[in-house]
């Protein structure tokens, strides 16, 4: 089987730089700075996560870098330069297509690049089986719960062995339960395979869990207020959550958003 390539992380401040993200900002019809001034440097194997209250930009800067919109102001550039299959994109809603199988699903990023099925099954194996729904690569997304659904969604974002994987509020929609158990499946399988991510959410408490860098944003207009690192090692799973640390980074992190919140624009 072919192996999705395991990356090593390294410790912060001596990773590899991935991309950047030079002074960019974004006007919508000339009058709405979703967007300003946004300068971001990605190295390999961080988990970053935007933070912010709704309006701040989070979705924008996604987008943007997923190549989903173009910068109104500065510019984005990957080292290496940006090759097909570099970035994966798991959104709040799974965005699975309901008559394809499970298996099928995991495939589409495959099939748009003209890949047969039997060409890219040890892919789709093993993206099913790091997410845990092996036994479920012939069932339909009715059968799946919302869990499972955003299972699919992650698998397919990973499928191709990105260099880089956006989730944009992956868990939001999802009940506290399933959402801590997402993020706890995340955070072994950042470890398995070594990928770097960039996680939009409104939760602090998610973001701490997550990351090892919070980029703190205010809104009108949309910007990066400042960052905070979490220097909690990994893994972390429950015995992190309910940690006295976890609660000393989660009250860092809680200050940092009202200051960027009580902040005038
Ligand atoms: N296509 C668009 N046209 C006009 N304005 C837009 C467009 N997309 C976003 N905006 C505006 O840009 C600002 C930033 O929006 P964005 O969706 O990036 O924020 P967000 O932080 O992701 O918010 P939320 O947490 O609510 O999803 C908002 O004021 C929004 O109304």
């Amino acid at each position: 089987m072919t192996d999705l390539i395991h990356r090593p992380i390294l410790p912060l401040g001596q990773r590899p730089r991935l991309m950047e993200l030079a002074e960019v900002g974004k006007v919508f019809n000339g009058t709405v700075t979703a967007l300003r001034d946004m300068s971001l440097t990605v190295h390999e194997g961080d988990f970053i996560s935007l933070l912010g209250p709704s309006g701040c930009g989070k979705s924008t800067a996604l987008r943007l870098i997923a190549g989903l919109s173009t910068p109104t102001a500065g510019r984005i550039r990957w080292d290496g330069g940006q090759g097909a299959g570099d970035l994966g994109v798991v959104f709040q809603e799974p965005t699975l297509m309901p008559w394809a199988t499970v298996a099928e699903n995991v495939f589409l990023p495959f099939r748009l690049r003209g890949k047969s099925f039997a060409a890219a099954k040890d892919e789709v194996d093993q993206a099913l089986s790091l997410v845990g729904l092996s036994a479920f690569a012939a069932s339909y997304p009715r059968e799946l719960s919302g869990g499972m659904k955003m299972r699919v969604s992650i698998a397919r974002a990973l499928v191709t062995n990105p260099r880089l994987i956006l989730m944009d509020e992956p868990f939001a929609a999802l009940d506290e339960i399933t959402r801590h158990k997402l993020n706890t499946d995340l955070l072994a399988l950042r470890e398995r395979i070594g990928c770097t991510v960039i996680f939009v959410t409104h939760s602090v408490f998610e973001s701490v869990f997550l990351s090892d860098r919070i980029i703190v944003m205010a809104a009108r207009p949309g910007r990066v207020i400042e960052e905070v690192t979490v220097t909690a090692p990994y893994p972390r799973d429950e015995v992190f959550r309910t940690s006295a640390e976890y609660a000393a980074h989660c009250q860092v992190t809680s200050k940092a958003l009202h200051r960027a919140m009580g902040e005038a624009a």
